[in-house]
């Protein structure tokens, strides 16, 4: 059977430039989260898209994070963090946490409460998962960190924030 053909489809072979890479995964639909921490170190806290389930023995999730941020040394100093996955109504903390504002004026726009490893828990997240970095590797501008999560903090009740096509979506409904 012929395919049906695809009139906005392009094609980009190798080698792929960063524009079109990001065109690309500006395609993919993704959860937004603030991932904070806490420590001797400090308290730092970023938007991250790049954040994704590992395995689940022993539970364990990974969070791309730019070696230029300014979270990175902190983050990477104090050796944990808590992954705090976004609701729709949240969209306006996404951009405050995205990059430039400093990080007093972050926390000062919401509620947060402390979890086992000392990172903030952030109030009115659909999950919060509390982790160790257990391991950590470099590609490229990132370092991927490995985080085993120490507790998880869930609110079923509320809808999503959804990250697509460079603008963000609320998904209704509870689970
Ligand atoms: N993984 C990352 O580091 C991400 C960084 N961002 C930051 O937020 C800014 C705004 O993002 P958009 O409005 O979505 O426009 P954009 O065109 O800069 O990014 C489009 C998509 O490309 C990917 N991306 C962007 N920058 C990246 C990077 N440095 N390394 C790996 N993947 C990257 C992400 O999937 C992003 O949704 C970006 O320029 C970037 O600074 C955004 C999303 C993911
Ligand atoms: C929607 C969105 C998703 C992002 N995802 C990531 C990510 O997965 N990893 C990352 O290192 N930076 C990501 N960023 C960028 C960081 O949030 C930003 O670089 C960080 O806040 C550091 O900025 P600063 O150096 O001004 O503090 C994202 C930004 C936005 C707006």
């Amino acid at each position: 059977m012929q395919l049906a053909q695809c009139e906005t489809t392009s094609q980009f072979s190798a080698p792929v430039i960063r524009e079109d890479y990001r065109d690309a995964m500006a395609r993919l639909a993704a959860a937004v989260n603030i991932i904070t921490t806490d420590g001797p170190s400090g308290r730092a806290g970023f938007t991250a898209t790049a954040v994704c389930s590992v395995t689940d023995e022993p539970p364990t999730l990974l969070v791309c994070l730019n070696r230029s941020a300014s979270a990175h040394p902190i983050v990477t100093a104090n050796g944990q963090l808590c992954v705090n996955t976004l609701a729709g109504a949240q969209r306006d903390l996404s951009n405050l946490f995205g990059g430039k504002t400093p990080m007093a004026e972050r926390f000062a726009a919401a509620q947060w409460s402390t979890g086992v490893t000392g990172a903030p828990l952030l109030d009115g997240a659909t999950v919060s998962f509390d982790c160790r970095i257990s391991h950590s590797a470099s590609v490229g501008t990132h370092d991927i960190l490995y985080c085993e999560v120490l507790a998880v903090y869930r609110r079923d009740s509320s809808d999503a924030l959804v990250y697509f096509g460079r603008n963000y979506h609320g998904l209704p409904g509870a689970v």
